[in-house]
């Protein structure tokens, strides 16, 4: 089992130095309002994922007026301790495992798997197609590390392509053996990333399904198509085909970087017309599917961090929840709420499975 025994942060958000021990399966954090709660959880997150859950801008994460923060995790996995520092110094990140330092930090994903259900979520059904292949990447780094290297390469071609573009447009000069020569590379590795897209829908969406059913008590059809290209044929010869019309675009106007995944509810585009009780049903469902998947692929559950569920969910799908994390098919559960005794409640009282933080 997968298990945070220890975390000290250093000028991390709004802490300046402190540290947590966990002892129980079940962690419920406690405090007011902007207390941190939200912030401990996303320090675990970063332990896990080399950065935050909730923002890209590095900076963000230090604590104001101060100009770095360091994370020390001690975690448990396989009967071993393994001891994770991510630090920012003046702007330069490092992470090591075990003193270790990384050369690339894409290593460690997938190591520590963890799950985070935040309220923010909501944009991964409302927002643009980005944070619907955010959402299902950062899934995919955690079952296949190759994934993540096929993307990293992807983007810095995509890059390069869109740039050769842009200069063809400026100077009129002829530059198609270079621009034939992205395509091929883009193809390299686009066409893993839209297979594993592709493949990993499939077994996933009846786990979508079945969850949906048992939190929302009830049976309404749940569907996810996957939107890409690249069902349209083959995507070397398809980048050959838009070359002209990607020259006046100047961009690259075909690939794995527009796909989407449309989220349906009884064959209706969820965005737009279920229920916010629906949404948030749906939300957890695809979270929570999420982490079987991983947990199966890995053969041990991943952490699951579940930030202000009380305020998200009625009584009612927040004690199937409950019910569902107290099994024991669950590993370690991190749970935020404004009200310790609700919390307990939940739990029926028992200090024996879950242990209470007070911020
Ligand atoms: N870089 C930073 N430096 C200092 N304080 C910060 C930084 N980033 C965020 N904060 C502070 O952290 C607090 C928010 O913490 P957090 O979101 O963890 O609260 P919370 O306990 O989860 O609150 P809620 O119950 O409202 O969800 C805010 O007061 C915010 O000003």
């Amino acid at each position: 089992m997968l298990q945070v025994r220890k975390i000290s942060l250093v000028q991390f958000k709004n802490y300046p130095q402190r540290v947590f021990g966990f002892e129980k399966r079940i962690v419920g954090i406690t405090g007011r309002n902007g207390s941190g709660k939200t912030n401990l959880l996303d320090a675990i997150y970063y332990l896990c994922f080399t950065k935050s859950y909730f923002t890209t801008t590095e900076a963000q994460n230090v604590l104001y007026n101060t100009n770095g923060f360091r994370l020390e995790g001690l975690l448990e996995r396989g009967g071993s301790t393994e001891k994770i520092v991510c630090t920012l110094k003046e702007g330069k990140k490092d992470v090591a495992l075990n003193d270790d330092s990384y050369d690339k930090f894409s290593r460690h994903i997938g190591q520590f798997p963890a799950v985070m259900i935040a309220p923010d979520d909501a944009e991964i059904i409302l927002g643009g197609s980005e944070e619907r292949r955010r959402w299902l990447d950062a899934l995919l780094c955690q079952l296949n590390p190759g994934y993540l290297d096929h993307l990293i390469a992807y983007q810095k071609i995509l890059l390069q392509r869109n740039g050769l573009l842009k200069a063809i447009a400026e100077t009129g000069h002829n530059q198609d053996a270079l621009l034939e020569i992205f395509d091929d590379q883009l193809a390299d590795h686009g066409i893993p990333v839209f297979e594993a897209r592709r493949n990993f829908l499939g077994p996933f969406i009846p786990r979508v399904q079945a969850l949906y059913d048992y939190l929302s008590g009830t049976h309404e059809v749940v569907d996810i198509k996957y939107q890409s290209h690249l069902h349209e044929g083959d995507f070397r010869k398809m980048l050959i085909q838009q070359q002209l019309k990607d020259k006046t675009l100047q961009r690259t106007s075909t690939g794995i970087h527009r796909d989407d995944l449309q989220f349906l509810l009884n064959g209706y585009p969820m965005k737009s017309s279920a229920s916010q009780g629906q949404r948030k049903s749906f939300l957890f469902a695809l979270k929570l599917a999420q982490y079987e998947v991983i947990r199966q692929f890995k053969q041990f559950p991943p952490l699951l961090l579940l930030d202000d569920v009380f305020e998200k969910l009625d009584q009612e799908r927040v004690s199937r929840l409950i019910q569902l994390v107290k099994s024991g098919e669950y590993g370690q559960v991190f749970i935020t709420d404004t009200h310790a005794d609700r919390l307990l409640a939940a739990f029926d009282g028992d200090g024996d499975i879950i242990q209470l933080i007070h911020m």
